[in-house]
């Protein structure tokens, strides 16, 4: 478990394009070392905003885009296309104007896809997916993802982990369906808590007052069960990217020796 390490913007916009900047340097630097990287997206405002924001960067063209595999940390199970669906979102502010290799697109199932409405289904494949994507020399059920992002919902919710809901208790499987999400849909599909921590590096978004008490009340020790942001950290960095208005109820000893 990292400990985690807070950098605050003065606001999202910064936030954003910081972000989508250090992002960058990450796949970059991993493409550099390995040969390709694998990044996990997260959905809601502070992933797209990361993505526009990216889109816009001119230093995007530093990556190479077909040496990029895309996991997604959850989804809103609905029909393809559909414009409540992360993967749809994702391509309309970033992934549709880069030349990506699709076959390392690995979007999550949708409603009307071949496992149809059954969300526990597509899950079980997503995790199969995975396992694939590991090969056996990586002794583990997930591939060593570089860099896994998640935005964290007013109510300490990353990816589709909701407080108290049986997703965050899971401890064995890797991806889940969700089923009763108190945020529109209800029905969902997520990574567990293991599949996160799994990750190298696990970077938070939280920009917007509505998430200060969100983001003290995770940062503060808080359970993973009632705050499950509080359990979302990498094996070297755990990285919350905030701006001031998301940074404002944490105590002054949580706050980042350097920012305002
Ligand atoms: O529904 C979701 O919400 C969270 C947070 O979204 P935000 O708009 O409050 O930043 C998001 O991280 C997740 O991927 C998404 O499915």
């Amino acid at each position: 478990m990292s400990t985690p390490q807070l950098v605050v913007h003065r606001d999202k916009e910064l936030m954003a394009q910081a972000a989508a900047a250090r992002l960058i340097t990450k796949i970059v630097d991993a493409q550099a070392s390995r040969g390709s990287a694998s990044v996990v997206l997260t959905g809601g405002r502070n992933g797209n905003g990361l993505l526009a924001a990216l889109a816009a960067a001119p230093a995007r063209d530093a990556v190479d885009w077909s040496r990029l595999d895309l996991w997604w940390g959850d989804e809103r199970f609905l029909p393809e296309g559909d414009p409540d669906r992360n993967v749809t979102q994702a391509r309309e502010a970033l992934l549709d104007s880069v030349p990506l290799d699709p076959k390392r697109v690995h979007a999550m199932p949708a409603s009307d896809g071949p496992y149809g409405n059954d969300a526990d289904a597509a899950a079980e494949a997503y995790a199969e997916e995975l396992v694939r994507a590991a090969g056996p020399e990586n002794h583990s059920a997930v591939p060593a993802f570089d860099v896994l992002m998640l935005g964290v919902g007013p109510d300490t919710h990353v990816a589709s982990l909701f407080p108290e809901l049986p997703a965050v208790r899971e401890t064995e499987r890797t991806v889940v369906g969700v089923h009763g999400a108190p945020k529109p849909p209800p029905t969902r599909i997520t990574l567990t808590l293991p599949a996160i921590r799994s990750a190298r590096e696990v970077w938070l978004l939280a920009a917007g007052e509505d998430k200060a008490n969100a983001v003290a009340m995770a940062l503060s020790g808080a359970g993973e069960v009632q705050a499950p942001a509080a359990g979302a950290y990498g094996r070297s960095r755990t990285l919350w990217l905030l701006d001031a208005a998301a940074a404002a109820q944490l105590p002054r000893s949580l706050y980042p020796p350097a920012s305002p």
